[in-house]
């Protein structure tokens, strides 16, 4: 049992209600997600589905055409600036000035923040080995990446809003970055919410887990209600009858059985038990197969 999802009880940092948002090839349709204060919740999705569009949504970075986006209790529509200082944000592409030293990027930066903390900033710099001279133009990605963490981490933020932070990031600093979110989330009113499509993270330290499809919110749970719900079926192709598929939110066949996810896993249990194997689905499962889809036939 994970003590942190039992034993607190936040209020909510983001409600978002049905969100809508069209671009020609792709839409956001109709999304409403409340993310508990003092959690971390991963926003996971395949490559297009739709993180980044919702994420900035919820920033007031584009404007929806329809639905409501709260941050704090309060509405977003007219108070983005005093809200914003309230949020760390880091970006899937970095929104630094690359001719600037690290020094002077920050006195371009700190002014937006009253509650801005030089010292805390310094700290993070020495911790991520960054020197406040070096110019943004020369840093790795990686070092990008941590810069971005310490400016969203010196200003007091009470919400922490990351867009695919640990995208090609090496299995190292991935790990180190993991480890500062778990530290962040020592103080009880800190609320982290990052996108990613490598599970695996999630599987670490998230909370609670929102997964988008197809710009669509498939669910939204403790992690421990996913893993509690989802299993994964293994099985001859003799068993797929009408029935059978239809509990199925994903399946794939081949020549020598076939391997689908359920959202029912009692259910499954109840039926096949005895003739498949019935397995915890890994994130990764529940992504890939619910891409899958279960087709028509049958
Ligand atoms: N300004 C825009 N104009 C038109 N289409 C857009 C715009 N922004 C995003 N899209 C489209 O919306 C879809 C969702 O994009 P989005 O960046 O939100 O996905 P994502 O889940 O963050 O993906 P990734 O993991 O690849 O970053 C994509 O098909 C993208 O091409």
């Amino acid at each position: 049992m994970n003590e942190r999802v039992d034993g607190r009880r936040g209020e909510f940092a983001i409600e978002i209600r049905s969100l809508t948002k069209r671009f020609s090839r792709f839409a956001l349709e109709d999304v409403t997600l409340n993310v508990k204060q003092g959690y971390i919740t991963g926003l996971v999705g395949a490559n297009g589905a739709g993180k980044s569009t919702l994420i900035k949504a919820m920033l007031g970075m584009s404007v929806p055409l329809a639905g409501e986006v709260r941050l704090f209790g309060e509405p977003l529509a007219g108070k983005e600036d005093a809200l914003k200082e309230r949020i760390g944000y880091v970006a899937d592409d970095s929104h630094f000035y690359e001719h600037l030293s690290i020094g002077a990027m920050k006195s371009v930066y700190a002014p937006f923040y009253r509650k801005w903390d030089e010292r805390l900033f310094r700290r993070y710099l020495e911790r991520f080995e960054l020197s406040p001279k070096a110019t943004i133009r020369s840093l790795s990605k990686g070092m990008k990446m941590k810069l971005a963490l310490a400016f969203a981490l010196s200003h007091q933020a009470e919400l922490l809003i990351m867009d695919e932070p640990t995208a090609g990031l090496d299995p190292v600093f991935r790990r180190e970055l993991l480890d500062i979110l778990a530290e962040l989330m020592l103080d009880e009113r800190q609320t982290i919410l990052f996108s990613t499509h490598i599970t695996t993270d999630l599987d670490r330290i998230a909370d609670y887990i929102a997964f988008l499809h197809q710009g669509k919110l498939a669910f939204h749970e403790s992690k421990e209600e996913v893993f509690d719900r989802y299993a994964i079926v293994r099985g001859d192709l003799s068993l797929l009858d009408a029935d059978v598929r239809r509990l199925f939110v994903g399946i794939r066949e081949s020549s020598v059985g076939f391997e689908a996810l359920t959202s029912n896993r009692m259910e499954a249990e109840r039926l096949l038990a005895e003739y498949a194997r019935i397995e915890r689905a890994s994130l990764e499962d529940i992504m890939y197969l619910t891409a899958k889809g279960v087709p028509a036939h049958g």
